[in-house]
């Protein structure tokens, strides 16, 4: 299945969803991995490329690596092999890969191409798509990046049977997002078929690439719609940061920000209590968690301010109206706010 997505400066790039075929490039490749997936699928990529010259870079596995000087580590492989302008970085790991090599494609000789190979569900139905790239830093989570797309998205699911379940889950929570924000049918559909199921998993992937593809079609920048693809992550991102990164995988994160995110809704009156715990049991049966203990809630709330939905020293919230719709809003009180997180620090 081929997914296209064109943006708004005309701009067009495929998602294919297939087993990897062969690909052949007139110009040097960089594989950017890291050992976890190097071990298991390096050798079936590898035989899959017929490039000028191929070479790889292998960087440290784990969220806590995706800063700046693991940037450095892929630049100073691509200017040690003497990659010039229309040289190719091809992303081969999960989305910490895929942020991380997008990045350095962005400004490597001022811009170099890119193609995303993802190999974890979350990468796979997410962050692949739509070219949101880069890092994190001692402030915040993704603080430092660029919109810079990739020229193609090649998703083999095959590559997830060697996926750990904890992160099978992580990824499950980011399709969970894409339902409850745009789609009740596939919400509906969600409770009712088993994503463990190696059919179903494939038709997820698919439902929620078009969705992705469909909004950052329409909103590329993240000046309006592109925003509600970060329900729960308001919330998550505090919580990724606050436990160094290395507690929570980022869609366990996204589970527990999600079911903030609905109180927050409960509280004011646009989701009911009982499609809040709706959601609440589709993560719980996949084992995403969705409780957390928050030690002090004003030093939670005021991480809001460093987040780059934040204008103006006001906080964008994305809530949910029901299932299947959401709103992008400014106009939360802090009382409200403030009342929900207490309730998350009992
Ligand atoms: N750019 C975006 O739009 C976007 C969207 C969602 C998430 N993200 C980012 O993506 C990151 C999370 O991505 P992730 O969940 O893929 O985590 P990840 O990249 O850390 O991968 C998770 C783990 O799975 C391992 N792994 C990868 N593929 C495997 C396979 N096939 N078999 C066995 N193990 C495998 C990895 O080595 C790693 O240990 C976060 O940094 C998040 O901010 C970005
Ligand atoms: O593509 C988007 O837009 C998203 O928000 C997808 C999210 O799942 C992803 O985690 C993203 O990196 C978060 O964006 P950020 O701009 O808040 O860092
Ligand atoms: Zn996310």
């Amino acid at each position: 299945m081929i997914v296209n997505i064109t943006l708004p400066d005309n701009t067009s790039y495929d998602i294919t969803i297939d087993t990897l075929k062969n690909m052949t490039f007139d110009r040097k490749v960089v594989v950017v991995t890291n050992p976890t997936i190097s071990a298991l699928h390096l050798d079936y990529l590898t035989s899959k490329i017929d490039a000028k010259e191929l070479s790889v870079v292998t960087i440290p596995d784990g969220e806590e690596y995706k800063r700046m000087n693991t940037i450095e580590t892929i630049l100073e492989h691509c200017f040690e092999h003497k990659l010039n302008r229309s040289s190719l970085l091809i992303a081969f790991g999960g989305g910490v890969i895929g942020d991380m090599t997008g990045f350095a494609a962005s400004i490597y000789q001022r811009g170099i191409d890119f193609i995303q190979i993802p190999t974890t569900l979350l990468s796979q139905v997410d962050a692949s798509v739509g070219g949101k790239t880069g890092i994190n830093n001692k402030y915040g989570k993704n603080l430092i990046g660029a919109f810079y797309q990739p020229i193609a998205v090649n998703i083999d699911p095959h590559f997830l049977t060697t996926l750990p379940k904890r992160e099978f889950g992580a990824g499950i929570a980011e399709i969970v997002k894409m339902a409850v924000t745009f789609n009740s049918d596939f919400f509906k559909w969600l409770e009712e078929n088993d994503l463990n199921d190696e059919e179903n998993i494939k038709v997820a992937i698919a439902k929620s690439v078009e969705t992705k593809a469909w909004v950052v079609s329409q909103d590329e920048k993240e000046r309006g719609l592109r925003a509600a693809l970060n329900y729960g992550h308001t919330f998550g991102h505090v919580i990724e940061n606050e436990t160094n990164y290395d507690t929570y995988l980022h869609g366990e994160a996204v589970g527990i920000g999600m079911t903030m995110a609905n109180a927050l809704a409960v509280k004011i009156g646009y989701m009911t209590q009982e499609d809040s715990n709706r959601v609440t049991a589709l993560l719980e049966k996949y084992d995403i968690p969705t409780t957390y203990n928050i030690k002090d809630v004003e030093d939670f709330y005021e991480h809001f301010f460093l987040d780059k939905k934040s204008l103006d020293n006001k906080i964008k919230f994305i809530v949910p109206k029901g299932i299947g719709d959401c709103e992008i809003t400014a106009n939360i009180s802090k009382e409200d706010v403030i009342e929900v997180l207490k309730g998350f620090n009992s």
